[in-house]
């Protein structure tokens, strides 16, 4: 037996209220334009090890995968990032946002600089994802329930206090404002379907509060090597490095 679906969306919407990155005050310092411009390139560079690493987790789901439906669903998720003939996709959308704050796109893509706490959460995530039951990797995925919301809040923030930012630099916001519903109102339905005992509910809201902390451990590394008093740790990106003259 267990709580009925509908009780069981109820709370794994509860956890997104109650432990969704929106609330951390980095994004609120970021989305009110209270970020300096190396605070906002410190965050570019960061957050992109965090999407370069989302098509190679998705890679891995789907390598364990024997269901070929489950995996044609589940295909168009690492095409977002990584682009098609047609569209550049997600990567390349980011490295766009790398080039309007005036940082070096091969220094970017490079991922030298991430902070060793940004690399030790998302790399968490991607083995996460690789190595526990299929029903708790997609409920790790449950986050994007959230993510339209804080994405709307993002472009509308950034427009309004910085000068970098326009339909270029923030494309990368606008496109997942239509990648992102599909891909969780498939996840969710998959998850309520399988989740039918309450070990299993409690397995899957466990995964999506785990992955809660992906993403509040990655503003934590960077609110505390970037914001007064900053704590840079050793190899990680120095403000004023890694510029490209002229821009920002
Ligand atoms: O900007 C954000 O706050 C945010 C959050 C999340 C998320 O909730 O994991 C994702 C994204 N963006 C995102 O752009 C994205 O492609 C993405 C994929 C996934 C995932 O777990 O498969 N999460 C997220």
């Amino acid at each position: 037996m267990s709580a009925g679906r509908a009780n069981f969306e109820k709370r794994l919407r509860q956890i997104g209220a109650e432990r969704y990155h929106d609330k951390h005050p980095f994004h609120q310092l970021l989305h009110s334009g209270g970020c300096t411009p190396d605070q906002v390139r410190a965050w570019v560079i960061n957050r992109f090890y965090y999407q370069a690493r989302i098509p190679m987790k998705d890679a891995a789901f789907m390598s364990r995968v024997d269901d070929p439906a489950l995996r044609r669903a589940w295909r168009s998720r690492i095409e977002d990032h990584d682009g098609t003939d047609e569209d550049e996709g997600g990567i390349a959308r980011w490295l766009r946002l790398a080039d309007a704050v005036g940082l070096d796109r091969q220094y970017v893509a490079s991922a030298r600089g991430v902070l060793p706490a940004t690399r030790f959460a998302v790399d968490a995530y991607v083995r996460f994802v690789r190595d526990e039951p299929l029903l708790e990797a997609v409920a790790a995925s449950l986050t994007e329930l959230f993510a339209p919301r804080i994405h709307a809040a993002r472009i509308e923030g950034l427009l309004a206090h910085y000068d970098f930012a326009d339909d270029s630099s923030l494309s990368y916001f606008r496109n997942r404002l239509n990648e992102a519903p599909k891909d969780v109102a498939f996840g969710l339905s998959w998850v309520l379907d399988r989740a039918d005992t309450d070990e299993k509910q409690d397995a899957a809201a466990a995964a999506l509060e785990f992955k809660t902390d992906v993403l509040w451990a990655q503003l934590d590394a960077l609110h505390g090597a970037y914001v007064v008093p900053a704590r840079i740790p050793p190899g990680a990106w120095i403000p004023g490095t890694h510029l490209v003259s002229g821009t920002a």
